[in-house]
C-alpha cells in the first residue's frame, strides 16, 4: 500500500470576478530561441516563467547564450552561429519543442551533443525528424531505442537542400528544421506530405523568425516551406497571454452564470487555440475584448448550454482536453474531431479524457479515424455529475487542468493526481483559480492497488 498526494477539488456554486492569464509558452519559447540565434542583445517582455520555458533557457545557455531574468522581461545575449557547447548535454525535460529544436540546431555544434528528456519525452515519436535531418546531412545516433530520445548529435552541420516530413505527426519537426535552416549554406526546402495539422504553430515559428530578420517562404497550402540562409538579428518582443492556458479559466467561466474578466490577453493572436473564443461564443456566451487594457470579459447568462455542436480541432490541438471538460456540461450533442495529433502529445489525450470523464459518469465516446483516436462525442443533459472519484492526470498537465475544471460542477469532491505538473505551463494555476473562488486542498490518497484508491487526510 502506498500514499500519493492528490488535490481534492470541491464543488463550486459560482465564480468570483477576475483572474490573470499566464503569458504564452510557445511565444516565449520561440522568442528565447530566436534571440539565442541572434548575435547581440534581445529583450523579451512579459515572458512566461515555467518548467518548459526554463528548459528552453537552459538549453540556450548550454550553447552559450546569456539569459537574464529581469522584472517582467528577459535579456538574452545571443550567440549567433557561434555555439560553444561547454556542457555537451541538453536536458529538454518534458518539452517536445526543446528536444526537437535542439536536435536540429546541434547539427551546427562544434562538438558532439547529447540531448535527452524525461520518461514521457523519451517515449514520444521523433523518427521522422531524425530521418529528415539525416537527408540534409546530419549525423544523429539514438542512444537507447531507435527513433527515440536520447540522442547524440555528432555535428558537422547540414548543407540545406530538400527534406520531407509528414504533416500529421508533429508540427515541431517542421519548426525544428525551420529554426536551424538559416545556419545552412544553401536554402532549405521542407516538403510536407499528407494532411497538415497544427498549422498555427508553423505560422508562429515563421513569425518569430521573420521578426528576427530571417526570410521564410511558405506556399499557400503550407506543403512547401523554404528557409533562406541568413543571420538572426536581435529584437524586442512582447509576449501576450496563452490561449491554451486561458481555456481552463474561460472553460470554468462557461460552467457558471456570471461575468468574469481576464487580464493579459490580446484579441489579435496567431495562436490556433484562440479558437476557444469562437467555441465559447458558439455555445452562446458573450466575449468582449479591451485591447487597450489587455482584458477579456466573459458573460455567461445561462447555467447550461443546449444544442448540437461540432468543432474541428485540427489547428487547435492543445484545447482538445479542455473541450471535453466543457462539452460534458452541454445539453445535447457535443462533438470534436481533428484531434488525432494529440495521441502523440504528453499522454494519449483523447483516450485519457474519455477514460477519466467516463469515471465521472459522462456519456462520452471516442471517435476513431484511420484506426486512431481522432475526437469524441458527448451526450449530456446540462446537469452536473455525482463526482467523488479519484482521477488520474496520466502524467500530463493539460489532462490535470481539464479534469480540474470538470470537477467544479460535480456534486462531490474529486481527487486528482499530478497537480505539480501545472508548473509545465501554468505555474500560478492554483493562485488564479483561488482568485476565482475555487476551493481545493492537498490530500493523501491511499493507493491499495491500481483499481482501488481511497482518499485519506493529508
Ligand atoms: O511548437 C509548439 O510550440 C507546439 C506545437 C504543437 O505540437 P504538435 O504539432 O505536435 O501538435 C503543440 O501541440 C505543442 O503543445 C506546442
Ligand atoms: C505537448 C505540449 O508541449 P510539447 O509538445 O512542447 O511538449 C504541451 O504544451 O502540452
Amino acid at each position: 500500500m502506498s500514499k500519493r498526494k492528490y488535490i481534492q477539488v470541491s464543488p463550486l456554486a459560482g465564480l468570483t470576478d477576475q483572474a490573470a492569464i499566464p503569458s504564452s509558452k510557445p511565444e516565449t519559447q520561440r522568442a528565447i530561441l530566436a534571440a539565442t540565434l541572434a548575435r547581440g542583445r534581445s529583450i523579451i517582455r512579459n515572458d512566461l516563467r515555467c518548467v518548459e520555458t526554463t528548459a528552453m533557457k537552459n538549453a540556450c545557455r548550454a550553447v552559450g547564450a546569456k539569459v537574464t531574468e529581469a522584472d517582467r522581461y528577459l535579456i538574452v545575449d545571443g550567440v549567433g552561429r557561434e555555439f560553444s557547447l561547454g556542457q555537451r548535454m541538453i536536458d529538454a525535460i518534458g518539452s517536445g519543442l526543446v528536444f526537437r529544436v535542439f536536435t536540429a540546431l546541434t547539427c551546427f555544434s562544434p562538438t558532439p551533443a547529447v540531448i535527452t528528456g524525461d520518461a514521457i519525452l523519451r517515449g514520444r515519436v521523433m523518427a521522422p525528424l531524425f530521418e529528415a535531418l539525416s537527408k540534409l546531412g546530419a549525423n544523429i545516433e539514438c542512444i537507447a531505442e531507435n527513433g527515440k530520445a536520447p540522442i547524440v548529435n555528432w555535428g558537422g552541420g547540414f548543407e540545406g537542400g530538400r527534406c520531407d516530413l509528414p504533416g500529421n505527426v508533429s508540427s515541431q519537426f517542421i519548426t525544428a528544421i525551420m529554426f536551424a535552416a538559416p545556419l545552412a549554406k544553401r536554402p532549405t526546402e521542407i516538403h510536407i506530405h499528407g494532411e497538415i495539422l497544427s498549422i498555427s504553430y508553423i505560422r508562429q515559428t515563421a513569425e518569430a523568425m521573420r521578426h528576427a530578420g530571417i526570410e521564410v517562404d511558405i506556399s499557400d497550402d503550407f506543403a512547401t516551406i523554404t528557409v533562406h540562409p541568413g543571420e538572426y538579428q536581435p529584437f524586442e518582443y512582447q509576449v501576450y497571454g496563452d490561449y491554451t492556458s486561458s481555456s481552463y479559466l474561460v472553460g470554468a467561466a462557461a460552467l457558471f452564470k456570471g461575468t468574469t474578466t481576464f487580464s493579459n490577453v490580446s484579441s489579435v493572436s496567431l495562436q490556433g487555440e484562440r479558437a476557444i473564443v469562437d467555441v465559447i461564443r458558439t455555445l452562446g456566451l458573450k466575449i468582449d475584448f479591451d485591447d487597450q487594457k489587455h482584458l477579456m470579459t466573459v458573460v455567461n447568462e445561462k447555467s447550461y448550454f443546449e444544442g448540437d455542436f461540432e468543432f474541428d480541432a485540427s489547428d487547435y490541438p492543445n484545447i482538445v482536453p479542455t473541450l471535453a471538460a466543457i462539452g460534458s456540461f452541454v445539453k445535447g450533442r457535443f462533438r470534436v474531431v481533428g484531434g488525432s495529433i494529440t495521441r502523440l502529445h504528453k499522454s494519449p489525450r483523447i483516450k485519457a479524457m474519455v477514460e477519466e470523464l467516463t469515471k465521472l459518469g459522462v456519456d462520452i465516446k471516442p471517435i476513431f479515424r484511420d484506426g486512431v483516436y481522432d475526437g469524441f462525442e458527448i451526450h449530456g443533459n446540462g446537469e452536473g455529475y455525482a463526482g467523488g472519484q479519484v482521477l488520474s492526470s496520466w502524467g500530463d498537465h493539460r489532462i490535470f487542468m481539464s479534469l480540474f475544471i470538470a470537477s467544479l460542477r460535480c456534486r462531490n469532491p474529486n481527487h486528482l493526481d499530478g497537480y505539480s505538473d501545472v508548473n509545465c505551463s501554468f505555474p500560478d494555476f492554483f493562485e488564479q483559480f483561488s482568485r476565482l473562488g475555487v476551493q481545493f486542498r492537498e490530500v493523501n490518497v491511499l493507493k491499495v492497488d491500481a483499481s482501488q484508491e481511497e482518499p485519506a487526510e493529508a
